[in-house]
């Protein structure tokens, strides 16, 4: 998961590949209660593991329900309707899926509960469900504003709650209210429990996964339409034992316009098939009417290129509230408007969903006009589409669409802010996203420049800061000078064909920082003074440096590389969008390589270390194949009287200088 304050999607050019996505979360946090709530233990496969089933689960350890993790697998005791714990204070993030059937299910069984979440959390309305709880005789009070989170919740019999009539509840702000008191009413069904819905009932496949799912825990609720639903007398929930979670059909969405937007052989997605219990899975037919090819089978969909430009839709999204985001930014690539209606819940979402999109594709420049409850998207043409910093409100689903524009026709880069909200449904979001993408030019750093001057230090820290992945290209000759001694040569012109072949089939592993050679940890034997040495030697053979040049430039994968060396800029990669040769005196260096070394316990001094490196700055910078020097381009910096953090800043400032954003 990326956890920069921002991810910078370079222009993307095509895509083509496998992903496996993570589990639903409006199946894994319904699994979650139903399980607590049945007899029973149920073993969840595939459940998705991100903030919103955290909290859950965090809640059901609270109440007394026991988790066991094992693997992949979850194991659930359930309660068998009966509280262990009589009350607790819970915290639910940003979770609806976690706050409103937590409502309904502990007003119903009997204890006192504190139920908090995100400031975000106690803008989102949750009276209407109370509402109907009251009417119940549920005790529910607010513990802030009137309507909204925080709540506390005490204690009532079942036996005292008013079951004669219909319960009324609004079906036209969330259907997560019904979706509540469906999963929580069995508990008290001692006769038949009928609910109303009061209002049209919006985003009614989250209610066919909701009944879905209840008839795996052995509770068949009768449906009249989309108004009135009985929960039959005498329902218990029975676990069904084993359950799998299908992967997210939301999360589907951004690949499906993926392969419907990208030039490339198309994507394969595995876990979820047109089949799906999920609504957004009819995303596909949305995207289908873009103009994308789907195919698909019981558990995948294939998705490839078909119309281009995509063409232009007027859609009542109603049906898939959350995957209709993706339409949005589809539409930049359509032929025409494209409108989105009937989308009213997204105002009430983990953020204002429809000004939040509607802001930040003006930020690339498209024209949107919005209302209450729809939003128009014009298409954007090659020529206007500009660099934009996207403000994501702390919501996954802004994050995830917004990467698809790094697709856009004039090659213009995309900053994401606060990437890591796609932990809620969808942590590795990026990732996936990168091991199935192309880009045409993947941004690099160089940082060159003599020994022991920072280069490693610098790297690294820069590396972190924006998410991209390092090289340390030294340790690659470090490496093959180990290998060289093991194998008993020298560098030597007469080994160093034998040499070269060492350096081409190098059986390396990184691996948490450890460099492993075939399985043996050689990370502190690298580090000596000796193993640069030999390092310096067996790179001014030319057989040598070539044979590691295509091992250096695999590096170069999205989202980016910062890349530490002698030759970084010069040779390995001269086309990189920023190079800084770093320097510092000899004396300063060698001190610092001193107190380097003494820190590890290694016996040292000052004049023997500077003999060192200089006697190896030489030798680099004198060799006949890519000596250290500095590229004609690159920017000099002498860090002799600077720390790390000042090193870091400026390379940062300079990074930033040649990115088309404006400053974050
Ligand atoms: N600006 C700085 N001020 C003080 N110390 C620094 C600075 N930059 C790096 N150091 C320290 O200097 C030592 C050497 O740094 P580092 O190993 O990053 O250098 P290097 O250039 O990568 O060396 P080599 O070329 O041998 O791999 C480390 O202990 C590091 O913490
Ligand atoms: N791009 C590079 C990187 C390193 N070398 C040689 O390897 C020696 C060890 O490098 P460290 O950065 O780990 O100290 C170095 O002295 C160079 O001789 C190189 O040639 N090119």
């Amino acid at each position: 998961m990326f956890t920069t304050p921002f991810l910078d999607i370079p222009p993307l050019g095509a895509a083509a590949g496998t992903v496996r996505l993570p589990g639903s979360k409006s199946i894994s946090n319904r699994v979650l209660l139903l399980a607590a709530l049945a007899s029973g233990t149920t073993t969840v496969h595939d459940l998705l593991d991100s903030d919103d089933t955290r909290v859950m689960l965090d809640a059901l350890a609270a109440l007394g329900c026991t988790v066991e993790r094992a693997g992949d697998i979850l194991r659930i005791e359930g309660l068998g309707g009966r509280l262990k714990t009589p009350s607790a204070s819970l915290f639910l993030g940003n979770a609806g899926t976690a706050m409103r059937p937590l409502t309904a299910a502990l007003a119903l069984l009997g204890g006192e509960f504190e139920l908090r979440g995100v400031p975000r959390m106690h803008e989102r309305p949750i009276g209407d469900l109370v509402d109907a709880l009251t009417q119940l005789g549920c005790r529910v009070d607010y513990l802030g504003n009137p309507g909204y989170p925080p709540l506390q919740i005490h204690p009532v019999a079942l036996d005292d709650l008013q079951l004669d009539g219909p319960i009324r509840v609004r079906g036209d702000v969330s259907s997560q209210f019904l979706t509540a008191l469906l999963l929580a009413l069995p508990l008290a069904a001692q006769r038949d429990i009928v609910i109303d819905v009061v209002g049209e009932l919006i985003s009614k496949p989250y209610i066919e996964i909701t009944l879905n799912l209840l008839a795996r825990f052995g509770i068949t609720v009768r449906r009249e339409g989309w108004q009135r639903f009985t929960i039959p007398a005498g329902s218990q929930y029975r676990s069904p034992g084993d359950i799998h979670v299908e992967a997210d059909a939301s999360s589907a969405s951004y690949f499906i316009a993926l392969g419907a937007i990208a030039e490339g052989t198309g994507i394969r997605i595995e876990g979820v098939g047109a089949e799906s219990i999920q609504g957004d899975i009819r995303f596909i037919d949305a995207a289908r009417r873009m103009g994308a090819r789907v195919d698909s089978g019981p558990n995948w969909l294939a998705i490839s290129r078909g119309a281009w430009p995509l063409r232009a839709i007027d859609l009542d999204a109603n049906h898939i509230p959350d995957a209709a985001m993706t339409l949005a930014v589809m539409a930049l690539y359509a032929d025409g408007p494209s409108t989105l209606r009937n989308i009213a819940s997204w105002r009430v979402k983990e953020t204002d969903r429809i000004d939040a999109m509607a802001n930040e594709l003006r930020k690339l420049g498209a024209t949107v006009e919005d209302g209450p409850d729809f939003i128009r998207v014009h298409p954007l043409p090659a020529g206007s589409w500009r660099p934009a910093s996207i403000k994501t409100y702390d919501d996954h689903r802004v994050a995830m669409c917004f990467s698809l524009a790094a697709f856009n026709p004039d090659g213009v880069a995309v900053r994401i802010l606060d990437p890591h909200c796609v932990a809620k449904t969808f942590p590795d979001y990026f990732e996936t996203l990168f091991s199935v993408a192309h880009a045409p030019e993947v941004p690099v750093i160089c940082i060159d420049g003599p020994t022991a001057s920072g280069k490693g230090t610098l790297t690294v820290e820069v590396a972190r800061r924006l998410g991209y992945h390092y090289l340390d290209s030294g340790t690659l000759y470090r490496v093959t000078g180990l290998a060289m001694r093991r194998a008993g040569l020298d560098a030597e012109p007469a080994h160093e064909a034998r040499i070269a072949d060492l350096a081409r089939a190098l059986p390396l592993v990184f691996n948490e920082g450890k460099v492993l050679l075939a399985g043996e940890d050689v990370s502190e034997d690298l580090r000596t003074e000796a193993a640069g040495m030999d390092a310096s030697r067996v790179s001014a053979l030319p057989a040598v440096r070539a044979a590691l040049l295509a091992l250096q430039r695999s590096f170069r994968r999205l989202p980016g590389l910062v890349a530490d060396g002698r030759d970084m800029g010069t040779v390995i990669f001269p086309d990189a969008g920023l190079k800084v040769y770093l320097t510092a005196s000899a004396a300063h260096r060698a001190e610092r390589r001193y107190k380097q070394l003494i820190s590890k316990g290694i016996s040292t001094t000052i004049d023997s270390l500077r003999a060192d490196l200089e006697a190896r700055d030489l030798r680099d910078s004198s060799r006949s194949v890519a000596p250290l020097k500095p590229a004609p381009d690159a920017r000099l910096l002498d860090n002799s009287h600077q720390t790390i953090e000042q090193s870091v800043v400026q390379v940062l400032a300079w990074w930033q200088e040649v990115q088309p954003f404006e400053s974050s």
